[in-house]
C-alpha cells in the first residue's frame, strides 16, 4: 500500500493580487511560503519516497519547503531536483546519475503546470469580470471544457495530467513508493485517474459538475492511501 500526497503550492504574488497566473513563472509569496512550512509540519510522520512537481517555480518551492523543513519526510536524505526536460541550451549542468540510497528526487515536467490561460495571463480577475461578465469569466475559469480565449481547458490540462500520472507516477506507487505531488489548482483538480487502458482509480468520485465546483486551498496535503491495485481506499485532508 502506498500513500499519494497532493499539495497545491503555497500563495504565489499573483495569487496574492488576484491575477490570471497559468504559466507566468511567478513565486510563492511571503504567506505562500509559510503555507508550505506549515504543510511541512502536517506531514510530520509521513515519508515520501519521490516527489514530483511542475516546471514553475511556485511549485518547486513548494515541494522543495515541504521536503526540507521537516527532516521526518525525506527519510534523512538530501531531496535532488532532476529537470526531466532540459531547455534548448542545456549542456549537461545538472547531469548526475544520483544515489538512490542518499537521495531522494523532486521531478519537474511541465505535464502538470497550471492550466494555460492563454490571453487572460497577467489580467485581474475581478477587473476580467467587470468587462465580460462574471458568467463568461466563470465559464472560462470552471467549465469543464470551454477554453480560455488562446488558452487551455479544464479537458485539456487534465488530458496531459493523467497522461503524465500513468506513466511517470503510477508505476511508483504500484511499487509501493510514497509519492508527493506539488502542483496547481487546475492540474490537480482531476475526476478520475486511469490505470492502463481501464478506469480503476476513481480517487474521488466526482461528476463533471464537482469537479469543475471544486477548490483546492492553497498549501494543504491531501493525502490517499492506495491499494496495492492504485485504488483509493482512503482519504485525509491535512488542514488543521
Ligand atoms: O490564475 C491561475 O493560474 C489559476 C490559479 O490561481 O486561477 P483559477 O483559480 O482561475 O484557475
Amino acid at each position: 500500500m502506498a500513500q499519494l500526497i497532493l499539495v497545491r503550492h503555497g500563495q504565489s504574488l499573483w495569487n496574492a493580487l488576484n491575477k490570471f497566473t497559468g504559466w507566468v513563472d511567478v513565486p510563492l509569496s511571503e504567506r505562500g511560503r509559510a503555507e508550505a512550512t506549515i504543510a511541512s509540519c502536517r506531514l510530520s510522520g509521513y515519508r515520501v519516497n519521490v516527489c514530483f512537481t511542475s516546471k514553475l517555480i511556485r511549485a518547486i518551492e513548494t515541494a522543495t519547503i515541504c521536503l526540507t523543513e521537516n527532516d521526518d519526510i525525506c527519510g534523512g536524505k538530501i531531496p535532488i531536483i532532476k529537470h526531466e526536460q532540459p531547455d534548448a541550451d542545456w549542456r549537461g549542468w545538472d547531469s548526475y546519475d544520483g544515489n538512490p540510497a542518499e537521495e531522494l528526487p523532486i521531478f519537474t515536467n511541465a505535464a502538470l503546470d497550471e492550466r494555460f490561460y492563454g490571453e487572460l495571463q497577467g489580467l485581474n480577475k475581478a477587473d476580467t469580470a467587470a468587462k465580460y461578465g462574471n458568467e463568461q469569466v466563470q465559464k472560462w475559469r470552471r467549465s469543464y471544457s470551454v477554453r480560455p480565449p488562446g488558452g487551455e481547458s479544464l479537458e485539456d490540462t487534465q488530458q496531459r495530467v493523467v497522461a503524465y500520472f500513468n506513466s511517470r507516477i503510477l508505476p511508483h506507487l504500484r511499487a509501493g513508493d510514497n509519492v508527493l505531488i506539488a502542483a496547481h489548482g487546475n492540474s490537480l483538480r482531476w475526476r478520475s485517474l486511469s490505470f492502463g487502458e481501464s478506469i480503476i482509480m476513481m480517487l474521488d468520485r466526482l461528476s463533471p459538475d464537482e469537479v469543475t465546483a471544486l477548490e483546492l486551498a492553497t498549501g494543504v496535503p491531501i493525502v490517499y492511501e492506495l491499494d496495492a491495485a492504485g485504488g483509493s481506499i482512503g482519504k485525509q485532508i491535512l488542514n488543521d
